[in-house]
């Protein structure tokens, strides 16, 4: 392009001028031996530094892709700098689909390794192994994979889910009482009205088809509120509030929110490179500025609710937390439940829809359960078993987390291997691969609430069905979530006959990396 541009100028001059030296001219152009020695030396500088700068990029990246190899684990074969994501990153294959068909093409091991862009992960298949790291041996994993730097993202880094060792402690020991079935049974008579304010809310739209989908967001977003931030949203009456849009905008489906995503699985020093926040400050905004406000006015107004706000309150003052640190803990309730529950609920209606003869059973025993007042009490909803196998069976087939992820925290070797499992590696549990084993579930995509009886879950491995994930680090939102989905679910199928409109789509994961 240089060369085409300086030789089109001289064809110009030398068309339209005639060109000479004159006296004036006094820029000679004249060639030394020492001329040539010199740019010799800056070209040989510059191509020794590219000849280094290569070498040093070729050992670094052979020694990364023998990192398995070098360590007796069997591996599969990663590209330079993406590693084995390629279909993840050419959007051709989610995250969950793509760590599902790893995990079936290694079905002989008990382990593999992969790489995340350059960062190897050690993938557990073994359900006994996922045992020992998630339980037995907790102490070696007790740090969850994602990275988050605090820096950067104090609000983030705050949240139980993101927190490390005696900070996660400290935040889950403090917040445990909040989940507890006292509490629960406490809390019921709110998630009862919040169903039945959705029922009425499809009711007037007189027969007209539902996008259950959002119907869902609206329920998960008011039972949310209401657990985290002690407030109704109203979602069942304007169209979309504020608390909905930001649940939408959190996990929209979009570039950035997948990139996002994406450094879950990479090294702590991306995230710092890219300045990334999990959580937008606009929206980070918002949640403070709203859970602040509910604390200030219950401060002025003490109600008898012992909530997570009241909760929280009591902690600011006896530990001196600051604003972020306190509103961390609601935002992180609404970021952890309101996707997974929406998500929960509007992929049981789609199977119950499809499903005529599970929902005839789910209505017999629903019927059979109400009391006078045409609801359910607590023990109701618990007792329910054929209500709380759908609930399992739909969390099987849709795993909304689809995969657990630690990081080794102290050198750990395999049990009966000589694996060592090295501080700083990710390990990385594929929920869509256990949950859509043949092996443990025969006919995986069928959707069957009998899997889950008694005597079928007896024949299983326990570690082979991990919604929730296992051990300290498990949900600690799971027993909310599973009343919530099946209270919503209850008054649903008493309701109204479910049925799927002509061209529903079967529903699928979303195309990013969650
Ligand atoms: C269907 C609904 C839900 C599903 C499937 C789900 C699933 C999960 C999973 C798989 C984990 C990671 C567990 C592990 O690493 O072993 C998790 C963590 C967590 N979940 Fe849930 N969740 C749901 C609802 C909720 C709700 C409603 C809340 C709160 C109100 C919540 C709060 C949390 C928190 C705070 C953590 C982090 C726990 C910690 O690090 O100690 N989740 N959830």
């Amino acid at each position: 392009m240089a060369l085409l541009i300086m030789k089109l100028a001289v064809v110009y001059i030398i068309r339209n001028y005639e060109i000479d030296v004159c006296e004036d001219t006094n820029i000679k152009v004249e060639a030394s031996l020492m001329d040539f020695v010199l740019d010799f030396e800056m070209f040989g500088i510059e191509a020794l530094v590219l000849v280094v700068f290569s070498l040093l990029l070729y050992i670094l990246l052979r020694k990364n892709a023998n990192y398995w190899k070098w360590r007796n684990v069997p591996f599969e074969k990663p590209w330079p700098f993406i590693g084995n994501v390629l279909d993840v990153v050419l959007l051709r294959k989610n995250m969950a689909i793509l760590m599902g068909d790893l995990y079936s093409k290694y079905s002989n091991e008990r382990y593999f390794g992969v790489w995340i862009f350059t960062v190897p992960h050690l993938v557990i298949r073994c359900p006994e192994l996922l045992k020992q790291i998630l339980v037995k041996d907790f102490v070696h994993f007790i740090d969850r994979s994602v990275q988050c730097n605090e820096s950067v993202d104090a609000f983030s880094a705050n949240m139980m889910f993101f927190s490390k060792d005696k900070k996660w402690k400290f935040i889950r020991t403090k917040t445990t009482s909040m989940f507890s079935s006292g509490k629960l049974k406490y809390i019921f008579p709110q998630l009862q009205l919040i169903a039945k304010n959705m029922i009425s809310f499809i009711s007037k739209r007189n027969n007209k088809s539902i996008y259950t989908a959002d119907l869902a967001q609206k329920f998960s977003t008011e039972i949310i509120c209401s657990v985290a931030f002690g407030i109704d949203a109203h979602s069942f009456q304007d169209n979309d509030t504020l608390f909905t849009k930001v649940g939408k905008d959190v996990f929209k489906p979009n570039l950035k929110n997948s990139a996002v995503s994406a450094t879950y699985f990479c090294k702590s020093y991306l995230v710092d490179i890219l300045r990334l926040k999990f959580v937008d400050t606009r929206i980070e905004k918002f949640l403070t500025t709203t859970f602040m406000g509910i604390i200030g006015e219950r401060q002025s107004m003490p109600t008898k609710r012992r909530d997570l706000v009241d909760l929280m309150a009591d902690f600011r003052n006896k530990y001196k937390l600051k604003d972020h640190e306190v509103s961390a803990q609601a935002a992180q309730f609404f970021l952890a439940g309101y996707e997974t529950t929406s998500s929960t609920v509007t992929f049981a209606l789609y199977e119950i829809a499809s499903n005529q003869d599970v929902q005839d059973k789910l209505r017999e025993e629903i019927n059979n359960n109400l009391n006078d007042e045409e609801e359910f009490s607590y023990n109701a909803i618990m007792s329910m078993c054929y209500l709380h196998k759908v609930a399992l069976e739909t969390l099987r087939k849709y795993p909304v987390l689809p995969f657990l992820g630690r990081t080794c925290t102290r050198d750990y070797q395999i049990p009966n291997s000589n694996v060592i499992i090295e501080k700083g590696t990710s390990v990385f549990i594929p929920l869509t691969g256990l949950h859509w084993d043949p092996k443990h579930f025969p006919n995986p995509q069928k959707f069957d609430p009998d899997r889950f009886s008694e005597e079928n879950i007896r024949a299983r491995h326990p570690y082979c069905y991990l919604p929730f994930g296992e051990g300290q680090r498990a949900c600690i939102g799971e027993r909310i979530a599973l009343i919530s989905i099946k209270l919503g679910l209850a008054h649903l199928v008493k309701n109204f006959k479910l049925e799927l409109e002509k061209g529903t789509e079967v529903p699928k994961f979303s195309a990013n990396w969650n």
